[in-house]
């Protein structure tokens, strides 16, 4: 791990369940391969990660079973390992490509940016060009304008120990918002595409479909029917990401997916039991396959238990190398560099919107009203318009470094707006853009808006759970409150912790993290964690600057309101524009594009930034 990370905090833990194939799973890692430096349950490093994979490779080989490394994408925007260079992925690319992968694909995030498309096609395909896969995504070649696949559309392999025939599939959901360079083929059209109709006629002894998809959305349903109506006894396996949640879908007895969380914090593990290798072209009917997973929190006290290794003979020369370069390269973009001391945690969905911990009420009160100037029509009155999807993790108390800045926010949108926009017109948009769903049109879905965790179907537990308030009637996002697997239940569980072993106690006090349920059961998290809750945001928040005062002598005493503008600036961060010209739209407004004009230049990463180094005392 980095140095300064914090050790991991032994918990009671449950084991890997072996089988014949093996999965190892990493999705959605948003460039975090240093691991998280400010929380010990997820301080483990990619390099850390290779010396995992090695020792894990080898169990296989003794074991006599198959292990497979796999990641679903979004590999990079969200850490300033990779945003914070110049061009982005200077050192991240690299340091991602020293780990060996059996199969890989392509997130949303590759594609937001056509040089993030380019640099995909120049550096990770070719490093990986065995085992990249781009079933339904291709790449507009610069220099001759032509369409060709981003890679191959499918890969056969047969596995080193027990000999199966795999076929594998690389999907990405139906992504609209890629950029020109890319062109992401909806899923149904995909499956019509000949190659993909003889995949799934090549009689393998299991499917393996890999994509940058939540298990809960269409797309990996309808892959699932196509295969299956087939390929009726054939075992599929489904590696998918995209919602940053730990989950596992049952599609029938031999079809599961899992899903392996997001930043980093998670390393999936999927077991499969029970392959019957086809003897001539059939599978029998009676074959009982059984899948097992297991969520891995991504510390060295884990890694060291699943491996069955201590500090001095889990890290191998290759892991630690590879910790050496994440650290040159945060050295060598100052990611240390402290901007300011956060006196408290201010969370996205840990917290209740709106209250003093919450990290889009500071937003909205402090840092936008302050941070959101034009000189020149600084007097004007204004409504700051920001998704809350644009916020893409917590701050912890302690120090807020050049690295939180692209934690929190990492995106390069700018702020925009129309101005002199009637108040009454202007004042409606918010409110549409929080729930006037069916204005939007389905290209404009608004859950596009908000924060993944929240945006993508997700499964019952977690929609039983946020139909559940809290005692105050706030939504939760998901908290599994009533989870069997509390505190004091600990069944499964095979090592407690150091200190609690020397307390003698039977029922340590845990701590906090994920505690997950899935169609699997709630025994996949290998440590033990009590629940934590999280709550629900809305799609954006507001600011309202430069408003006018209430009418008074100014003693305080003042009781009524103050006057609405007559007309607004309506600033808005450029990612939401399609939906606030709609909505302005719906509200009367007769605007377009045409319309918009840039407010500032800052990026929402500058505007934090710069106003934690102005409020926030530098050190800690
Ligand atoms: O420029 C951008 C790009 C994305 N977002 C937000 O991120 C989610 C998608 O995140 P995933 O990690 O791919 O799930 C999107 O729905 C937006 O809410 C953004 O705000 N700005």
């Amino acid at each position: 791990s980095q140095p300064g990370a914090p050790a991991p905090v032994a918990a009671p833990m449950r084991d890997l369940e072996w089988g014949q194939i093996n999965f190892i799973h990493t999705t959605d890692i948003h460039g975090w391969l240093g691991g998280h430096l400010q929380e010990p349950q997820y301080s483990a490093d990619w390099g850390d990660y290779i010396s995992f994979t090695s020792h894990m490779r080898k169990k296989a080989d003794e074991k006599g079973v198959d292990l497979l490394v796999i990641d679903t994408g979004d590999r990079i925007e969200g850490n300033g390992l990779y945003d914070a260079s110049n061009p982005k992925g200077k050192y991240s690319y690299d340091i991602f490509g020293e780990q060996t992968i059996d199969a890989l694909c392509t997130g949303n995030h590759e594609l937001y940016q056509e040089t993030s498309v380019a640099r995909e096609h120049n550096t990770t395909v070719p490093k990986f060009k065995h085992s990249y896969i781009a079933s339904n995504l291709d790449y507009i070649e610069p220099e001759t304008g032509n369409q060709i696949p981003q890679a191959q559309r499918y890969i056969k392999f047969t596995t080193k120990n027990l000999g199966y025939n795999v076929v594998a599939l690389g999907f990405l959901f139906n992504f609209d918002r890629n950029a020109n360079n890319s062109v992401v083929q909806p899923v149904e059209e995909a499956m019509k595409e000949e190659w993909f109709q003889k995949a799934i006629r090549e009689k393998p002894d299991l499917f393996l479909v890999i994509g940058h998809v939540g298990l809960r959305m269409k797309e990996f349903e309808q892959i699932f029917k196509v295969i299956r109506d087939e390929n009726w006894y054939t075992p599929i396996a489904f590696l998918g990401g995209h919602a940053h949640v730990r989950d596992a879908r049952k599609f029938d007895d031999k079809a599961y997916a899992i899903a392996s969380g997001r930043y980093f914090e998670t390393i999936g593990f999927l077991s499969i039991d029970g392959i019957k290798k086809k003897s001539g072209s059939e599978v029998s009917a009676e074959a009982a396959v059984t899948f097992k997973r297991r969520y891995i929190d991504n510390n060295l006290f884990g890694l060291h238990y699943h491996t069955g290794l201590n500090e001095s003979t889990f890290p191998t020369e290759h892991g630690r190398n590879v910790s050496r370069l994440i650290a040159e390269g945060r050295k060598a973009l100052n990611l240390d560099d402290s901007f300011g001391c956060a006196s408290q945690d201010l969370w996205m969905s840990r917290a209740p919107y709106p209250s003093d911990s919450s990290i889009f009420s500071w937003l909205e009160t402090q840092v936008l009203p302050d941070s959101i100037v034009n000189e020149e029509r600084k007097d004007v009155p204004r409504l700051a318009i920001v998704n809350t999807g644009a916020i893409r993790f917590d701050i912890f108390k302690g120090a807020f470094t050049k690295d939180s800045t692209y934690l929190i926010s990492p995106f390069i949108s700018r702020f925009n707006y129309i101005p002199d926009v009637p108040y009454a017109v202007a004042s409606k948009v918010l409110e549409l853009l929080n729930n006037g769903g069916p204005v939007f049109s389905s290209a404009l879905d608004t859950q596009y808006l908000t924060i993944p965790e929240q945006a993508v179907p997700r499964g019952p537990f977690f929609e039983a759970a946020s139909a559940e308030t809290d005692n105050e009637g706030r939504r939760l996002l998901f908290a599994d409150v009533d989870s069997p697997q509390k505190p004091l239940s600990l069944s499964g569980a095979n090592s407690l912790s150091k200190q609690d072993e020397d307390k003698g106690k039977d029922d340590p006090e845990l701590i906090g993290g994920y505690t997950t349920r899935d169609d699997l059961g709630d025994d996949g998290d290998d440590a033990i964690h009590s629940p934590i809750k999280f709550y629900a945001v809305p799609n954006c928040i507001q600011a309202k600057i430069s408003f006018p005062s209430p009418p008074g002598n100014g003693d305080g005493n003042d009781t009524a309101p103050a006057p609405d503008p007559e007309t607004v600036d309506l600033v808005f961060i450029d990612y939401v524009q399609p939906w606030v010209i709609k909505a302005l739209q719906f509200s009367g407004g007769d605007y377009s594009n045409d319309n918009v004009k840039v407010y500032t230049n800052s990026t929402l990463t500058d505007v934090i930034a710069g106003w934690v180094k102005k409020h926030w005392k530098k050190d800690c």
